[in-house]
């Protein structure tokens, strides 16, 4: 399916040999990004994104490859084992402070998840997950939801490039968030820069990493930090909402991961080797990831020169977008398509990686996300715990299996209301 909008060709793959077409077979034509123009008016951007790259330029490597040590690797994963243990304890402790009143899961999620991922990258918390009223994590969602828009949302100008000379909003609407990013970062970069790493452990962290390599400005820096906080918390908070909502609207199949997790764990606590095992909830969090593709047309590609699929030409600079949610909704490819069945994935080959183009969660080739395997984890930890040492019921005791599945559509396609549900400590074997 293709589209002509003024002078741009949007080209959207809506089937998995289309999408292997573009993403496997003419991967590095299609590796480019496609970029609205709020994005060209960024000081510093350029040159320092990974998510935003417009090629896979030399930077782009560069950062991926340092994000690789520190972050997405199975060595980096594993020695950041304990931040994720740690922040995932900090919530259940607050929950278990707030026992009996009602809980945004949304909010909570999204504070868990940037403290994880600003303690891999800088080593320091963002939030104080315990002093919610002060609500720091509820301007952080609004940046968070700012820069998405911003940066994925095309304009007039994008259509018609020669109203540019006179697009002064899109210039003022990339300076307004410019300063969001730079005033979340600059403290933390500035502290590094002038105390090193005094009071904080000896492992360098992927902060001191891009200073050491002079490469990168301190605004490069801070894009590239709020791009990777975005990367690693809006799609998984997304995630953990659906999975709690299609277990609360299946209580049976909620036992069973109860169930499941309880018989793997030892001494009632968490370790992500045997939640991994625990192949029933593995299940339910892939088939998640399939009826609710967080990242719906994935994020656009650019074709960096003209080529030919299927016998159509593409020309250079084209828009390529794989719609990942038709795709993992094709009756063609997926029994009862539309329901939530977590048992396709028990005995199936079909994983996250990439390799299966009827299963895009991720995306494939290239750009593939590389947090994909560090979504799983933190997936996995934060609702196996949650579940595991919480009983959950609704505001005004309604009924868990009449909560709604409303989305609402954005760049990523989440919860259109609030999941608030109450927590009550289950009597485990021994005490968190
Ligand atoms: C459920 C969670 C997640 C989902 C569904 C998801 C999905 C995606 C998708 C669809 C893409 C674009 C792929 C393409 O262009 O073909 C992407 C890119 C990316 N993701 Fe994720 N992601 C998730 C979690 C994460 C995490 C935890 C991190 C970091 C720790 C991360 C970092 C990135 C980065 C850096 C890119 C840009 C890759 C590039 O352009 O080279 N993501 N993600």
């Amino acid at each position: 399916m293709s589209f002509q909008l003024g002078d741009q060709l949007m080209v959207v793959a809506s089937s998995p040999d289309i999408a292997k077409e573009f993403c496997k077979t003419n991967d590095r034509i299609f590796s480019g990004r496609h970029l609205p123009s709020v994005y060209h008016n960024l000081p510093g951007i350029m040159n320092s994104s990974i998510v935003l790259s417009p090629d896979c330029s030399k930077s782009w490597k560069l950062l991926r490859s340092i994000g690789q040590n520190c972050v997405f690797s199975s060595k980096a994963m594993e020695s950041n084992a304990w931040i994720r243990k740690a922040k995932v304890m900090d919530l259940v402790n607050h929950l278990r402070t707030n026992e009996g009143k009602v809980a945004n899961l949304e909010d909570m999620m999204f504070a868990t998840l940037a403290n994880i991922i600003s303690c891999a990258l800088t080593s320091r918390n963002l939030f104080d997950i315990h002093g919610q009223e002060n609500n720091e994590y509820k301007e952080m969602m609004a940046l968070v939801n700012e820069v998405i828009e911003k940066t994925t949302t095309l304009g007039l100008v994008d259509f018609l490039p020669i109203l540019k000379g006179i697009d002064f909003w899109s210039k003022k609407k990339a300076m307004d968030m410019y300063r969001k990013i730079k005033q979340t970062w600059g403290g933390i970069i500035d502290e590094r820069k002038s105390m090193g790493r005094e009071n904080l452990s000896s492992t360098p962290d992927f902060l001191d990493i891009v200073l050491a390599d002079n490469t990168f400005s301190e605004d490069q820096i801070g894009n590239a930090l709020i791009e990777l906080l975005i990367g690693a918390t809006d799609s998984t908070t997304i995630t953990t909402v659906w999975l709690i909502v299609e277990l609360m609207r299946n209580q049976e199949m909620l036992t069973k991961v109860r169930d499941e997790i309880a018989q793997a764990i030892v001494g009632d606590v968490l370790n992500e080797t045997l939640l991994s095992q625990c192949n029933y909830f593995q299940a339910c969090i892939k088939e998640t990831l399939r009826l609710h593709v967080p990242l719906q047309s994935s994020v656009p590609h650019r074709a960096i020169e003209t080529c030919k699929v299927n016998d159509y030409v593409i020309p250079k600079d084209s828009m390529v977008l794989v719609n990942a949610w038709a795709i993992a909704r094709d009756p063609n490819y997926w029994e009862e398509a539309t329901s939530f069945k977590p048992e396709r994935f028990l005995d199936s080959k079909i994983g996250y990686r990439g390799t299966h183009f009827e299963y895009l969660p991720f995306g494939t080739g290239l750009r593939m996300c590389p947090g994909s395997a560090v979504a799983f984890k933190n997936i996995q930890m934060l609702v196996g715990s949650l579940l595991h040492y919480f009983d959950w019921s609704l505001p005004n005791g309604a009924d868990p299996t009449t909560i709604d599945t409303n989305e609402k559509y954005f760049t990523t396609l989440k919860k259109e209301n609030p999941l608030l549900l109450i927590p009550k400590l289950r009597k485990l074997n021994s005490t968190v």
